[in-house]
């Protein structure tokens, strides 16, 4: 089957009721683990890249692989997502080496790490928007900034995010401005802020709703009701992986992720993308720690990335059913990017505002 683009699958979960996990990719591992999950639960796929996985493997390594896993897999659905691209420039070149979708993260600027303003915002992604609807592609875009409603800490990370304090304003997406900013902008789904961030430490207790705004999703859901909300920095951190990494030499501490049953709350009402990296993260280092402290003696790498192939794919087996997401790649019949293109030039893809 070809890559399809997000919008289509994100279409699709929207008329059927559920959401799909995108997932980030790095390495051969991790690609195959999601593509097995899905295979057994027939669910559609997003890969995602991002600048990290572009620093450490390199666009052509990523390209290949997740070209592989549509080779290997055609009875699948396959988006193959750049994840927050800084620039204009960034994903131009990702459309240009076959991303079926880019996001156009203008929330932040070029360094990735200092919030932008609005008209930034605006102009940047309206001008990811024009080139890659000419050509079939969806683009993702941002408001807010993703950080801590606990601390107003942003969600700094190796990779992407903002540094520092900020105020509530930036932490949580408003409702008014998501819906000027979706009919200036024309994009296809938008990543919004209601108090998750990237990485293993989100939360220091269960998240209630004071840290983690589920609410406010409906809130935005019901002026922008067919544009796709994303929900980042949604991994879960698993207590059953954190346990075992920190019986085998880790030091995680203590500390809580988003709950799956509050992603599926988000889900009910319009969340349709939920991108997952930690939890694949947390399965890969719980399954290679323990391993290793069983076996000292085992020095091939095949034998420590088997569990930890089976651990990943686990935890996407898991999200793919609590989501919605298994059971429906058997349904979706391929669009082509240029039928895509065909549809956003007749208007037939545009922004509905309330
Ligand atoms: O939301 C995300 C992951 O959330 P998570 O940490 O799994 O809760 C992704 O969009 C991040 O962009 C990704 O994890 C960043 O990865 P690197 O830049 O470290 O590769």
């Amino acid at each position: 089957m070809p890559l399809v683009s997000m919008r289509q699958l994100l279409d699709h979960a929207a008329e059927h009721g559920y959401g799909v996990p995108a997932f980030n990719v790095n390495n051969m591992e991790q690609v195959k683990a999601i593509m097995e999950a899905a295979a057994e639960t027939d669910s559609p796929v997003i890969l995602q890249a991002s600048a990290g996985a572009r620093k450490y493997a390199g666009e052509p390594f990523l390209r290949h692989l997740i070209l592989a896993a549509a080779e290997a897999y055609p009875q699948i659905p396959v988006c193959m997502h750049q994840d927050h691209g800084t620039s204009p420039a960034v994903n131009i070149r990702a459309i240009q080496s076959a991303f079926s979708s880019v996001m156009m993260d203008g929330s932040l600027l070029e360094d990735g790490k200092t919030p932008s303003d609005w008209d930034y915002n605006v102009a940047v992604t309206r001008k990811v928007v024009d080139l890659a609807h000419a050509c079939g592609v969806s683009v993702e875009g941002e408001l807010g900034c993703l950080g801590s409603l606990e601390t107003g800490m942003a969600g700094e990370e190796d990779g992407i995010g903002a540094e520092g304090k900020l105020d509530h304003s930036k932490l949580l997406t408003d409702p008014d401005e998501a819906a000027e900013f979706v009919k200036l902008t024309k994009v296809d789904a938008l990543a919004i802020a209601i108090g998750t961030s990237h990485g293993a430490y989100k939360f220091t207790r269960p998240p209630t709703g004071d840290v983690l705004a589920i609410s406010r999703i409906k809130e935005i859901h019901a002026r922008i009701p067919n544009t796709h909300l994303v929900m980042h920095g949604s991994s879960s951190v698993p207590q059953d992986w954190l346990k075992i990494i920190n019986e085998n030499g880790g030091d995680l501490g203590e500390t809580y992720g988003v709950p799956v049953a509050e992603i599926v709350e988000g889900i009910k009402h319009g969340v349709r993308k939920v991108n997952i990296d930690t939890d694949l993260r947390m399965a890969a280092t719980g399954s290679i720690r323990k391993y290793m402290a069983e076996n000292p003696k085992k020095f091939d790498p095949r034998d420590y990335l088997k569990p930890a192939m089976a651990g990943m794919k686990g935890i996407c087996k898991a999200r793919y059913e609590a989501f919605g997401t298994a059971g429906n790649a058997s349904k979706i019949k391929p669009i082509s990017l240029e039928d895509m293109a065909n549809r956003y030039a007749k208007g037939d893809l545009d922004p509905k505002v309330n």
